[in-house]
C-alpha cells in the first residue's frame, strides 16, 4: 500500500488525469440537464385560428377561436378569441331582399380580418351554420331560402379565409354540439368524468341534450345521439322543439289569447300599464302559428299588460299540447324523454333572462315568488328603476321568466328538487356556451374518438428526474474518484 501510494504521489499525471476527468464529468453532467431543459422548454407560442358563424334566428354572431398550433388534439385549449355581433336581425328576416344579408355580414367579417393575423388568413376554416330562423324559412318558402344561404355563401367567399360552407344545421347538432361545447370548454370529456347535459333556449328552437345510460334509449331513435371521445362512449338523449324559442313561444301565447276582431288583448305576461298597438299579422307571422289563423289578419290591437305571472303560466301551459304519451314517459308535445340526469348548464336566453331577473341562484319556490312580484310591477316604475336596458328586452322579461318557468317545470320536469341541479351560465373559461365550439372542434376532428398518447411523465417531473439522476451519478462519480485524489494530509506527513 505505501509503495502504490508513493508511486502516485511521485507521478504527478496521476493527479492532472482524475481532475481532468472531473471537470469533464461535471461538464458532461451540466450540459446533459442544459440540453433536456432547452430541449422540452415550450416554444414560442404560435397559434391557429378557426371562425364559425351562428346565423340564429334572433341575429348572427361571429366567434373567433384559436388555438396553439402544435397541439391541435389538446382538449382544453381552443378558446375563444373574439365575438362580433352582426348588426341588424338574423339572415332569416331578409327574405324580402336576400342580398342584404350578405352585405349584413361584411362589417364583422373585416373585423375578423384584423383579429386573424394575415400569415393565417389562407388557412383558417370558416364556417357558418344557420339554426331555426333558417329551418323556419325553408319550411315556409324553400327558393327564398335558397337565396339567402347563396347570398351569404358569396360575401363569405370573397373573404381570404378558408371557406367550408353555410348551411342549416339540425336541431339535433345543434344540441349535441352545444353539449359538446360546454363539456370540452369544464375538461370533463378529457378526464371522461360526469358530464353536465345542456338547456340552450333560442328565438325560435330550444334544445335539451344530456347523457343518459342506455337503457330506454331504444325507444327513440331520433332523439339518440352517439359520441366516441378520448376513448369514452357518451349516449346522449336530445331533443330540439322548433317554434318553442322565446320569440316564438311568444307568438303562440299571445296568438292564443287574441281573437282577431278584438280591438285590445288584455295579457297577463306584460307588465300593467303597458300598451303598445301590433298589427294581427305580426303575431301570425309564422309558420309556428298556423292553427288559428284568420284569413284576414291585417286588423291592428291594442296590446295591454294585466302584470299576473300565475295566469300568464296558465296561458304558457296552453302552448304545450298534450296529444298523449307513445312512450314509457314523454316531455312535451308527446316527445320522448327518459329520466333527466344532471347537472345541466343552461345558457343563451336561460341565461340572459334569469341573470336579468336575479334568478340564477334562487330555489324553485323563490323563482316563482320573485317572478310574481316582478309581473305585478307597474311597467312605468320597471322602466324607472332600469333605464339603460332596450326596452323590447324589458317589456318581455315576466313573460320570458315565466316562460322559462313553465318550459322546465311542465314541459322538461324539472321539480323543487332536481331545480338546483341547474347552473345558468353564459361563459365557460372565456368561451360562450353555445354549439358553434362544438361545431368547430367537430369539423376540424379535433377531439380523437381515443385517448391521445401521453409522455409518462409531465415535462417539470422528467427534468425533476433527470436532475436527481444525474446528480446522484454525479456523487457515486465523486465517491468512485475520491480514492485517487492526490492527499494533502498524507502529502504533508511525507514532508
Ligand atoms: N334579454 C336579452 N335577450 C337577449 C340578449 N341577446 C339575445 N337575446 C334574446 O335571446 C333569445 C335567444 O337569442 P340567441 O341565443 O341569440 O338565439 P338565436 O340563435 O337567435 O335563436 P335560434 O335560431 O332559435 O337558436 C332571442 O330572443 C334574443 O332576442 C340579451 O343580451 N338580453
Amino acid at each position: 500500500m505505501a509503495e502504490q501510494r508513493e508511486m502516485k504521489e511521485k507521478n504527478p499525471w496521476h493527479s492532472a488525469v482524475v481532475i481532468l476527468i472531473t471537470v469533464l464529468g461535471i461538464t458532461a453532467i451540466v450540459a446533459l440537464v442544459t440540453t433536456a431543459v432547452l430541449q422540452n422548454k415550450p416554444l414560442l407560442q404560435k397559434y391557429k385560428y378557426g371562425i364559425v358563424l351562428d346565423a340564429g334566428s334572433s341575429h348572427t354572431a361571429v366567434y373567433i377561436y384559436e388555438w396553439p398550433a402544435e397541439k391541435e388534439n389538446d382538449t382544453g385549449r381552443v378558446h375563444q378569441k373574439h365575438i362580433c355581433k352582426v348588426l341588424g336581425p338574423g339572415i332569416s328576416s331578409y327574405s324580402h331582399s336576400p342580398e342584404l344579408a350578405g352585405e349584413s355580414l361584411r362589417t364583422c367579417m373585416k373585423q375578423a380580418e384584423r383579429f386573424v393575423p394575415i400569415r393565417r388568413h389562407r388557412e383558417t376554416p370558416l364556417y357558418l351554420g344557420a339554426t331555426a330562423g333558417m329551418r323556419l324559412l325553408s319550411m315556409e318558402n324553400q327558393n327564398v331560402c335558397d337565396q339567402v344561404l347563396g347570398s351569404v355563401e358569396k360575401v363569405l367567399r370573397s373573404t381570404p379565409f378558408s371557406y367550408q360552407g353555410a348551411r342549416i344545421i339540425s336541431g339535433q347538432e345543434e344540441g349535441a354540439f352545444g353539449w359538446i361545447t360546454i363539456n370540452y370548454l369544464d375538461d370533463r370529456l378529457k378526464q371522461g368524468s360526469g358530464t353536465t347535459g345542456a338547456l340552450d333556449l333560442g328565438g325560435a328552437s330550444t334544445q335539451i341534450t344530456f347523457a343518459t345510460n342506455q337503457e330506454g334509449m331504444g325507444e327513440s331513435a331520433e332523439n339518440t345521439v352517439t359520441f366516441r371521445l378520448y376513448g369514452n362512449d357518451y349516449i346522449l338523449y336530445t331533443h330540439s322543439f322548433l317554434c318553442y324559442g322565446k320569440d316564438q313561444a311568444l307568438k303562440k301565447t299571445l296568438a292564443q289569447q287574441a281573437q282577431v276582431g278584438n280591438s285590445s288583448v288584455l295579457d297577463p305576461c306584460f307588465n300593467e300599464g303597458y300598451s303598445v298597438d301590433r298589427n294581427y299579422s305580426s303575431v301570425y307571422s309564422s309558420p309556428c302559428i298556423m292553427a288559428g289563423k284568420p284569413l284576414e289578419t291585417g286588423y291592428s290591437f291594442t296590446h295591454i299588460g294585466k302584470g299576473d305571472a300565475s295566469q300568464c303560466q296558465q296561458a304558457i301551459r296552453r302552448i304545450f299540447t298534450n296529444p298523449g304519451c307513445n312512450f314509457s314517459r314523454c316531455s312535451f308535445n308527446g316527445v320522448y324523454q327518459p329520466p333527466i340526469q344532471g347537472p345541466f348548464g343552461a345558457f343563451s336566453a336561460f341565461y340572459f333572462v334569469m341573470n336579468f331577473l336575479n334568478l340564477t341562484s334562487d330555489s324553485l319556490e323563490g323563482t316563482r315568488e320573485k317572478m310574481e312580484r316582478y309581473c305585478s310591477t307597474p311597467w312605468h316604475q320597471i322602466k324607472q328603476q332600469h333605464p339603460g336596458v332596450k326596452e323590447k328586452y324589458l317589456a318581455e322579461y315576466c313573460f320570458s321568466g315565466n316562460y322559462i318557468l313553465s318550459l322546465l317545470t311542465d314541459g322538461y320536469k324539472f321539480t323543487s328538487e332536481t331545480w338546483s341541479t341547474i347552473t345558468f351560465i353564459k361563459k365557460i373559461s372565456g368561451s360562450d356556451a353555445g354549439w358553434t365550439l362544438g361545431y368547430m372542434l367537430n369539423l376540424t376532428n379535433m377531439i380523437p374518438a381515443e385517448a391521445p398518447d401521453s409522455p409518462p411523465l409531465p415535462h417539470a417531473g422528467y427534468v425533476t428526474l433527470l436532475l436527481f439522476i444525474s446528480l446522484v451519478i454525479f456523487v457515486i462519480f465523486l465517491f468512485s474518484v475520491k480514492s485517487l485524489w492526490p492527499r494533502c494530509t498524507t502529502q504533508t506527513q511525507i514532508i
